[in-house]
């Protein structure tokens, strides 16, 4: 998608904050992402201010809710410029087909399948039993069906997923350097590995914003790619 496809996640309340790591790693990733955190805090007016850095915003909401309430809230975002935006896959056919339909022209449209901070056992609690690539796919498959534009995926399942559907954007979190810590995530792959996997765009949030100097660690993973 974008000639360097490393989005910074900015996972902040603090408008001030978000601003200033923007600017520091704009030189050297190709997006910023702006979460719930960030949203909370801050609501459209704290994304008209982070366009002011100049780089394409991905406004990850991962709404997720009936149809009508779904393609409501994508109305009203709809004031805003962003690159890419996104509602959970798991909402159903009927909520994505919705969510298309409302969302702004231009913004992409993708949906996440299954969360990187999700293994086979977490899944197994919730009643999905198996391979987590196996749901994936499911949601992808689901996801292309409502004509959306890809899918939130982990790097483990993106090649699989993007031999099937070429044109389809595929995000990929859970992007780790080797030797950085892990936290909350568990499907996980070096920012490498995964964009030789297939993925479109890199989301990166505490290899980068975590660092001492964010810039020399945005710097240091670009260079690897
Ligand atoms: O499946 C998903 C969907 C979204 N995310 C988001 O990506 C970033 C990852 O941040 P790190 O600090 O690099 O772990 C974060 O904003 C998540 O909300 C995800 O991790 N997994």
């Amino acid at each position: 998608m974008a000639a360097n496809p490393i989005y910074v996640g900015l996972d902040t309340p603090d408008l001030a904050r978000a601003q200033a790591l923007g600017r520091a790693v704009a030189p050297h990733v190709g997006g910023l992402k702006l979460g719930m955190e960030f949203f909370m805090a801050n609501g459209p007016e704290g994304v008209r201010r982070m366009a002011d850095v100049g780089l394409p915003l991905f406004l990850d909401l991962k709404l997720h809710d009936i149809p009508n309430t779904v393609a409501g809230a994508l109305k009203s975002l709809s004031v805003l410029d962003v690159a890419i935006v996104n509602v959970h896959a798991g909402g159903g056919l009927a909520m994505m087909q919705a969510a298309r339909a409302a969302c702004r022209p231009g913004t992409k449209l993708i949906a996440v399948t299954v969360l990187t901070s999700l293994d086979e056992a977490d899944l197994c609690t919730m009643g999905v039993f198996g391979d987590p690539a196996a749901q994936v796919h499911r949601l992808a498959v689901l996801t292309r069906e409502a004509g959306l534009d890809g899918v939130v995926c982990s790097a483990h399942e993106v090649a699989r997923l993007s031999g099937e559907w070429p044109a389809g954007l595929f995000v990929v979190p859970g992007i780790r350097p080797a030797g950085a810590d892990i936290g909350d995530q568990k499907r996980i792959m070096t920012p490498r590995e995964a964009l030789d996997a297939g993925a479109g765009v890199l989301v990166i949030g505490r290899p980068i914003t975590a660092a001492a100097d964010p810039a020399a660690a945005a710097e240091a993973i670009a260079a690897t790619l």
